[in-house]
């Protein structure tokens, strides 16, 4: 039942508004409805306020043939065979941050540390920014943005969307010279096009022959690179956190993935860069993460927009009307996961029905860094795992959701490093 509490208020919370005002769509149906009519009839509409923090031309808030455009040109540097070139430089990161931040210390604060991590992982494979301070000040106004998404749109000096809207103008100006930077790198062949998005993306606008993305603007550039930063570090430290969480809490389990991983690198000379081929044969590992990931979904739903009548289930939605997909009911249906309260990785053994496992949701809007946020688990997991031991300060540390569910200390643990 651990990994229950994170969602169960959000969860009954929800039921109620259903019953009252009608508007959720939940289980397999509801959301093979909703996502097969995604940027159809039903469309991705963003309050005016975020649109403004998130700035204009965000793939969230395109007409569906820019969408199209924009999510390609970011799927060029975030598909499989992309992220292979650059699964070395991910799992340096990833070592260097267990150095700084767990290496010789008896406690630590989970959380931050997370976010911490995620962050120079995007800030490296996404903007190619390696420069400690510089990270630190771009953190800074992250989370300022972040705050303002989740404030009340009053833009007055000291309110938090007054901040955002003031981080915003600081990092578009660091990421404009970040450009300008690159594109002279880019053309003078110093920069690879395909070493980070921002090259990826910037190469595809300095190359006119190509009819599909020589229209990227600056603009488009820049509020998508935030977009993504946004949308992929603190989803992914949330489900960090509730795996590390899980492993302390099951033992038999912290077994199996650590005996996974002596498996598949059986034969492999010490202290090597993890392979793709190895990262692919960590399936079990991905298991638990998935599992975690159906019991703690980081996002646990979100608006649409009807944009004419739709008809569903024999009522009308009338057009105007707002829809709000959740993944938490989704993922507790007992028809698609046998005793869907127990955290049991089998879960994931056969291939599941689609849309009854959501995490990433579906559709032409399903989430762009699937595989990056997956590999990026996968290294995590594997040195934590090699590396240490550790216990719940709080076993029973309390869930907030804020607005991803999240321990309510940031689960403090206490390690035990292992002998090399
Ligand atoms: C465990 C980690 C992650 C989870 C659970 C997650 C979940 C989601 C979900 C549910 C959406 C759909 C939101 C909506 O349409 O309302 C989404 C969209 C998105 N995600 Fe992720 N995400 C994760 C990691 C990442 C990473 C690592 C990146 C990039 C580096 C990323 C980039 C994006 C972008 C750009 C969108 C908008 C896509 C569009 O509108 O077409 N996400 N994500």
């Amino acid at each position: 039942m651990e990994g229950l509490d994170a969602t169960k208020g959000f969860k009954a919370w929800s039921r109620l508004q259903n019953i009252v005002i009608g508007r959720f769509l939940t289980g397999q149906e509801g959301n093979r409805f909703l996502f097969q009519n995604d940027n159809k009839n039903i469309i991705n509409k963003q309050a005016a306020t975020v649109t403004r923090i998130l700035g204009p031309k965000n793939l969230m808030d395109l007409p569906v043939e820019d969408h199209k455009r924009m999510r390609g040109a970011i799927m060029s540097f975030m598909k499989p065979e992309a992220l292979q070139k650059v699964l070395t430089r991910m799992e340096s990161v990833i070592l260097q941050h267990f150095e700084e931040c767990w290496e010789g210390k008896d406690s630590i604060t989970v959380v931050p540390l997370m976010k911490k991590l995620t962050f120079h992982v995007a800030c490296d494979l996404l903007f190619g920014l390696k420069d400690g301070n510089e990270r630190e000040i771009l953190s800074k106004d992250f989370s300022a943005i972040v705050k303002g998404v989740w404030s009340l749109p009053v833009n007055f000096p000291g309110t938090a969307f007054h901040g955002s809207l003031r981080a915003r103008s600081r990092i578009c100006r660091r990421l404009s010279s970040l450009l300008e930077v690159r594109r002279r790198e880019l053309e003078q062949g110093k920069a690879s096009p395909r070493q980070d998005l921002m090259s990826c993306l910037l190469s595809m606008s300095m190359n006119k022959e190509d009819e599909n993305n020589s229209a990227l603007t600056e603009e488009e550039i820049i509020d998508n690179m935030i977009l993504v930063m946004i949308a992929g570090h603190d989803t992914t430290a949330i489900l960090l956190t509730h795996l590390v969480r899980m492993l302390a809490l099951k033992p038999h389990i912290y077994k199996s993935i650590l005996q996974e991983q002596t498996e598949v690198l059986s034969g492999k000379q010490r202290n090597t860069p993890l392979r793709w081929e190895d990262i692919q044969k960590m399936k079990y590992t991905w298991k638990v993460a998935q599992e975690t990931l159906r019991l703690n979904p980081p996002v646990v739903g979100g608006f649409r927009t009807a944009t004419e009548d739709v008809d569903y289930g024999g009522y009308t939605i009338p057009k105007g009307w707002q829809l709000f997909w959740t993944t938490s009911i989704t993922h507790w249906d007992g028809e698609a996961f046998k005793d869907p309260d127990k955290f049991d990785p089998a879960h994931f053994d056969n291939q599941l029905a689609p849309y009854t496992f959501i995490p990433f949701i579906a559709g032409p809007r399903v989430c762009p860094g699937y595989d990056f946020a997956k590999i990026e688990t996968i290294i995590f997991v594997h040195y934590l795992v090699s590396k240490y031991k550790w216990s719940l300060v709080f076993p029973d540390e309390k869930m907030i959701c804020d607005p991803m569910p999240a321990p309510s200390m940031g689960l403090p643990i206490t390690l035990h490093a292992k002998g090399n």
